[in-house]
């Protein structure tokens, strides 16, 4: 008999701001910065196996099998869950790579919640995250599914509710280092910390958008592209820009504008995540 399938949402994400109050010890970075989703993204498929053994059958170029997020995401709770159960994972993979919409810390978290589903785990939310922080400093925000401010490495969450504009997503072909952009002398480090809430108008700059711009050309012409349209912003340290619109239509006429070397994606904005929305359902 053939186990049962379940296929689940893995949404990207958009840095709506993005501020760097300064470096820790470790060297990481502090932040401050909104998380809100994607109604677009990757879909998983688990089928639960008995015999302990973690598979996942789609190939990554430039990822090999054991350093795949969505591996290592599952191996983790496996092993600190104690779980005798093994999976069998594909995916059908849309969402850039390195672009900055989080779509590797995406696939983990749907892997977290989709495996404490199947293998009837039991685990909370919180104990979940605290597991996800240790794969990727954007994994907690994916397995609580609302939009968040953030604020230490992006761990700190407190629930928001901006605007739910659709966005226009310009992919330049091009992968950013995040860590090459986090070591450039020229970034901004000192941004004062916002202390109200909701952060006031005026925010919504995103500190590393000169260092990226000034080393990529690439994404230099996408946000000078967008902007004729309206704000042009960069998603985490990038390569992806975007802009909202008060309309699909109207994202899509922009869109309508691309080339075959610069492409894009219209997708709405949305404060709680599809994948939650999708496992609410099964409940
Ligand atoms: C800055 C964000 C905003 O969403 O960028 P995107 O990855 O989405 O573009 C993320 O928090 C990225 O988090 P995460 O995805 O965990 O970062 P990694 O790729 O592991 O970071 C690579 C390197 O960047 C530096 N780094 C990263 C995050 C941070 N807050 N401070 C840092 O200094 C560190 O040197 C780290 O070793
Ligand atoms: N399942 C996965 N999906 C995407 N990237 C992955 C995955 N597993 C490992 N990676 C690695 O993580 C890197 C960052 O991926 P991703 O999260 O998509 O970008 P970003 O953090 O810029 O949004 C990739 O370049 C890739 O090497």
């Amino acid at each position: 008999m053939t186990a049962p399938r379940l296929t689940l949402p893995s949404p990207a994400k958009l840095n709506l701001m993005l501020h760097i109050l300064g470096r820790r010890e470790d060297g990481y970075h502090e932040l401050q910065t909104i998380f809100q989703f994607l109604d677009y993204g990757d879909e998983i498929t688990f089928a639960v196996r008995d015999d302990g053994v973690i598979r996942l059958h789609t190939e990554f170029e430039g990822v090999p099998h054991d350093s795949n997020l969505i591996v290592r995401a599952a191996k983790k709770l496996q092993e600190q869950s104690g779980c005798a159960l093994g999976i069998d994972i594909w995916i059908d993979k849309i969402l850039p790579m390195g672009g900055g919409i989080g779509g590797g810390s995406s696939n983990a978290a749907t892997t977290l919640l989709g495996l404490n589903h199947l293998w009837q785990l039991g685990w909370d939310e919180d104990r979940l995250a605290v597991l996800g922080l240790t794969l990727g400093a954007d994994v907690p925000v994916f397995v609580r599914g609302h939009a968040a401010f953030a604020e230490g490495v992006g761990e700190k969450l407190t629930p928001v509710d901006p605007e739910e504009p659709w966005y226009l997503v310009l992919v330049p072909q091009v992968s950013v280092s995040t860590a090459e952009i986090f070591s450039d002398p020229l970034l901004t480090r000192n941004s004062s910390p916002i202390k109200v809430r909701p952060v006031p108008k005026g925010n919504s700059r995103n500190d590393c958008l000169p260092v990226v711009a000034r080393r990529y050309p690439e994404v230099r012409n996408a946000l000078n592209l967008l902007g004729k349209f309206t704000e042009a912003k960069l998603t985490g340290t990038g390569s992806c820009v975007f802009g909202g619109f008060p309309s699909k239509a109207e994202a899509d006429k922009v869109s309508a504008l691309l080339t075959e070397t610069l492409t894009g994606f219209v997708a709405k904005g949305s404060n709680v995540s599809m994948l939650h929305r999708k496992l609410q359902n099964l409940l």
